[in-house]
């Protein structure tokens, strides 16, 4: 039977990366008596090993809570700004949301991003100022800067430790009182929310849903809207947070269908699930087509790894359709794969879990992002997602690149560095605000600009207290060249990128002197050279090695030669051979990495 509308609170939790998310979720499962104290040992929610490390959510994750005569419907959201997408379906499926803040740390710019987001799906927001165990906790700062800066009424907001459980009945109640009863009618024809997909071993593709008018059933054909296709329904439950099946859905509801379905990219996000009978007039609003935004080849070190590389990559792709992936040949890598990612955290993620969970020792080339190139000869537009592909200068009319808004939350002490590494990367100011004591600064940019180690040189400037956020706005002409690498005069194409002009010297001149300290001397001469077209525009010179390694053993002794030579052999095994020179995988990503000086 389903659950009557007025019983239902569905809500998410809104904060920044480290609030408290998870370690609250987990409390709100075990104060309602989802799990014993034992198994509440390991944090529930976020599952995955990377997640974990990382201390990130990746994958949306709901679960049933059951409180005072209510059903609480807990939806978890990503926490990164590369998985917006997925955020914006599951507020969607929400009528409100717990926005938790670090009663220590106080409001930062993804919390920012988030609660805007929610507002615009009309969410109530209850404030849950978390942490206030903790020395430096500041409720009352933190209070009123949830006022000031996003403008909400936190008069009521929850005072909580979610670690040594203080205030968590308070939250739950707040949940029934504050938030409201999703709205449905169940006589209408069929119209579920798409939320989430992931692949489970067991099950399948696991789709999670909201229901909005009717009822989904056990059995039931349904029409997936956007897709076109038609899918049996085989079971229909939810996770309280272990699995439990029940016989049908009903609006307000959320839970979980599986319909014998293969493969993710059958369950895209933000799709309209209705009955195949009768079948509902029209579809849900804001389904988007997730697009990749970042592109970069992964080529196994050693070739024999191909074909693993193929089975790794498509095993993942099974529980990840956000990500793309087509063959790839490269004259100095040799077969590998192009993929597509949805920014660079997300490029991360894949390649560690192909290093670590299938063992893969990978090089990846220079990320890119997508540029739109106007031909000449037909005024044609291709996109360009790899700078190996660049068409000749002479058959370009305009190159676009793709921008980003950026928002940018700074303590006041490191706005300078910041403000100088945004106008270093193209930047834009559009504008600058303070709010007690930190500055809120807004930054057109180049998604270019980004892609290598904004972030990362962002994070390390201001000692990990900037935040950052941003979003796409569309395409700009820009004055693009393609820089190439030669070593030992042959090009390197896994080196090679798309640079302003502006910029191209300097950059050419860091990469060069980089890949001089990072390439092992020789028994010749290496010109390491940055060119664009025929013009080189930055050289370095490896000195030659003095001495064969074999030449100590002078006199032929055989045997004590071949094992040098071995030796030697073992330490290529993590190199690529370019022509006659042998590039350590490690020089690939390091000289990607801007210095200081960028
Ligand atoms: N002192 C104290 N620490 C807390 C409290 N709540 C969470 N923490 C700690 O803060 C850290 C981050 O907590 P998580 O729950 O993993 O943070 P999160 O917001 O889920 O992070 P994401 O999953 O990345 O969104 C962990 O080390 C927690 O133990 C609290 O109330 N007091």
């Amino acid at each position: 039977m389903a659950t009557e509308l007025s019983k239902i609170r569905n809500f998410s939790i809104i904060a920044h990366i480290d609030h408290g998310k998870s370690t609250l979720a987990d409390r709100l499962i075990q104060r309602t008596g989802g799990l014993s104290e034992r198994e509440m040992s390991a944090q529930v929610l976020d599952n995955m090993d990377i997640e974990k490390e990382r201390g990130i959510t990746i994958k949306a994750q709901t679960v049933r809570l059951e409180w005072k005569g209510h059903v609480l419907n807990l939806m978890d959201t990503p926490g990164h700004v590369d998985f917006a997408y997925e955020v914006s379906r599951s507020l969607a499926a929400c009528e409100g949301a717990l926005l938790v803040v670090d009663a220590a740390q106080g409001v930062e710019a993804q919390t920012l991003a988030n609660v805007y987001q929610s507002i615009e799906h009309d969410h109530e927001i209850v404030p849950v100022i978390n942490k206030i165990d903790l020395p430096a906790a500041e409720p009352e700062k933190v209070r009123k800067e949830i006022e000031d800066v996003i403008g909400l009424d936190a008069s009521g907001a929850v005072l909580a430790s979610a670690k040594s459980g203080i205030g968590i009945e308070e939250i739950l109640d707040a949940i029934v009182e504050r938030i409201p009863a999703p709205r449905g009618d169940a006589t209408a024809p069929l119209k579920a929310m798409l939320v989430d997909s992931w692949y489970d071993p067991y099950l399948g593709v696991v789709i999670l849903v909201r229901v909005i008018d009717g009822t989904l059933k056990k059995g039931q054909q349904v029409t997936f809207m956007q897709a076109g296709t038609q899918h049996l329904v085989d079971r229909v439950g939810c996770f309280r947070p272990k699995i439990e099946q029940l016989a049908d859905l009903g609006p307000g509801e959320i839970g979980f269908i599986t319909a014998q379905i293969k493969d993710v990219a059958q369950a895209r996000v933000g799709d309209t699930l209705t009955d195949a009978k009768r079948p509902a007039a029209e579809a849900l609003p804001g389904f988007k087509e997730v697009q990749p935004v970042v592109f970069c080849g992964l080529f196994p070190v050693d070739a024999n790894d191909f074909e693993k590389l193929r089975e790794s990559i498509s095993k993942l792709r099974l529980n990840d359709a956000s990500f793309s992936f087509e063959m790839e040949t490269s004259a100095a890598l040799g077969f590998g794969f192009r993929c597509g990612f949805l920014g660079l955290l997300h490029l991360e993620i894949i390649q560690e879990r192909l290093t670590r969970e299938y063992d893969l020792d990978l090089i990846t080339t220079a990320p890119s992002v997508v540029y739109e190139i106007e031909l000449t000869h037909d005024g044609g537009m291709i996109e360009l997602h790899n700078p190996a592909d660049m068409p000749d200068p002479n058959k370009i009319a305009m190159i676009s690149e793709p921008w980003i808004e950026a928002t940018i939350y700074v303590p006041d002490e490191y706005l300078g560095s910041i403000l100088k590494l945004c106008q270093d990367r193209r930047g834009i100011q559009k504008n600058l605000t303070y709010v007690g004591g930190r500055a809120q600064v807004t930054y057109e940019l180049p998604l270019n600009e980004v892609v290598f180690d904004f972030y990362d040189r962002l994070k390390s400037i201001s000692r990990g207290y900037a935040s950052f956020d941003y979003h796409q706005i569309g395409y700009r002409e820009g004055d693009l060249v393609k820089m190439s690498i030669l070593v030992n005069n042959e090009p390197v194409d896994a080196l090679s990128m798309i640079v302003h002009r502006g910029t191209a010297e300097t950059r050419g001149r860091g990469m060069c002197e980089r890949l001089k300290d990072l390439i092992p001397r020789h028994m010749f001469k290496i010109p390491i050279q940055a060119a664009i077209g025929g013009k080189v525009i930055a050289r370095e010179t490896i000195a030659a090695l003095r001495k064969d390694v074999t030449a100590k053993c002078y006199g032929g002794d055989a045997t004590r030669k071949r094992k040098l030579l071995e030796k030697q052999k073992e330490g290529k095994k993590r190199m690529r051979e370019y022509g006659s020179v042998s590039i350590p995988q490690e020089a690939f990503i390091a000289a990607l990495r801007m210095g200081d000086d960028a």
